[in-house]
């Protein structure tokens, strides 16, 4: 891994020292029609920054507006969706003032995605090895035998011991964990600066996760390729993440270093996130601990935190004034209660 997270020591708050991030997003807000006249601002105001080499995960429950916030800084929110508001920065080049064309460009060679549900991505009766050569030439004019070393290398890279074996398969004879990994090694195919990954281990058993997630950490390791992971599961994002951004409800709730914020949490809804996460085995029968409460309808947001109604600790003013996102004592965390001074 390019970073060890500096275990408390809320490295995080001295950034402004620090040289130009490689992504800034600033007051990012994007809406969509509510279906009843109004809009639902699925991401309300939303500012972080990521410095080259770093691995940042993005975690919340269903609806926090993660996809949002990654389709968002990659020009994909598509109409009656709207950027309303806020800047996307990526090497010093502002993305949403970026034309269509330079976007695609951009999304093609510098920012590679992972997503969800792999078996779509790939023809499945087409040789792993063809789809991959096929890859490597659509941005550059190298002969087949140069690609098709490139992509041996690349999926020895992530993990394959057998990656020959593995180029003449056809993806309907794989198990959609190893498709995942192979989606991985092709992101890296032009030598992404940055790697933005959706959900990339849900839906998969633990021990693929643990491959994929394994895969994830080597191409830190080999290519100090930027991360952005985005998972509902903090177990998944605090196995490969420098550092942490918790959603709720369309906003940031609370960032830091992964240690900071997975041993002093602020917040208390990431303190809920944290105990949510199973430990020890999980049988058939075993109850997964959930935090109790749904999150909130957005079209009925007021003013206010939108984990108060959640909150064994929200006051008065949590309902009428909703708190910034300010630093604490370890974390940046949005909160007028935070754990540190209510249950230190
Ligand atoms: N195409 C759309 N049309 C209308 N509303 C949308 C659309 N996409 C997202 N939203 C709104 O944005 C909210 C956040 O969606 P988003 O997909 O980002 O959540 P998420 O955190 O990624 O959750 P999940 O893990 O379930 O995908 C949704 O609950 C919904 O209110």
């Amino acid at each position: 891994m390019t970073a060890q997270p500096a275990a408390g020591t809320g490295a995080l708050l001295d950034r402004p020292r620090e040289r130009d991030p490689l992504l800034a997003v600033t007051g990012l807000t994007t809406s969509f029609p509510d279906g009843d006249g109004g809009r639902v601002q699925a991401l309300d105001d939303v500012s972080f920054t990521v410095q080259a080499g770093r691995t940042v995960g993005i975690v919340g429950e269903s609806g926090s507006g993660k996809s949002v916030l990654l389709r968002s800084i990659l020009g994909l929110i598509d109409p009656p969706g709207v950027v309303e508001r806020g800047d996307v920065v990526f090497e010093g080049v502002s993305l949403t003032q970026s034309s269509e064309a330079a976007l695609r460009r951009i999304r093609g060679r510098d920012i590679s995605t992972v997503f969800q549900n792999p078996a779509g991505a790939l023809n499945p009766v087409v040789k792993v090895g063809d789809q991959f050569v096929e890859a490597v030439r659509l941005h550059e004019r190298v002969s087949r035998p140069a690609a098709y070393e490139r992509a041996l290398a690349l999926v020895t890279d992530v993990g394959f011991d057998d990656a020959a074996a593995l180029m003449a398969t056809r993806p309907y004879e794989l198990s959609s964990g190893v498709v995942q990994r192979i989606l991985i090694a092709m992101a890296l195919v032009h030598g992404p600066k940055l790697i933005l990954a959706d959900e990339p281990t849900t839906n998969l058993d633990v021990t693929v996760e643990a491959q994929i997630l394994d895969a994830i950490a080597r191409i830190q390791v080999e290519y100090s390729t930027t991360v952005i992971i985005v998972s509902h599961d903090m177990g998944v994002v605090s196995q490969v993440s420098d550092e942490i951004v918790v959603m709720y409800a369309g906003r940031i709730v609370e960032h830091g270093e992964t240690a900071d914020v997975l041993t002093r949490p602020a917040h208390p809804y990431t303190r809920a996130l944290i105990e949510s996460v199973p430990t020890g085995r999980i049988t058939a029968g075993t109850r997964l601990p959930t935090i109790p409460g749904t999150p909130p309808d957005l079209s009925r947001l007021g003013p206010g935190c939108a984990f108060a109604e959640r909150c064994a600790y929200a006051t008065d003013r949590c309902v009428t004034q909703t708190p910034p996102l300010v630093p604490g004592t370890h974390t940046l965390r949005a909160c007028h209660n935070p754990l540190e001074a209510v249950a230190p």
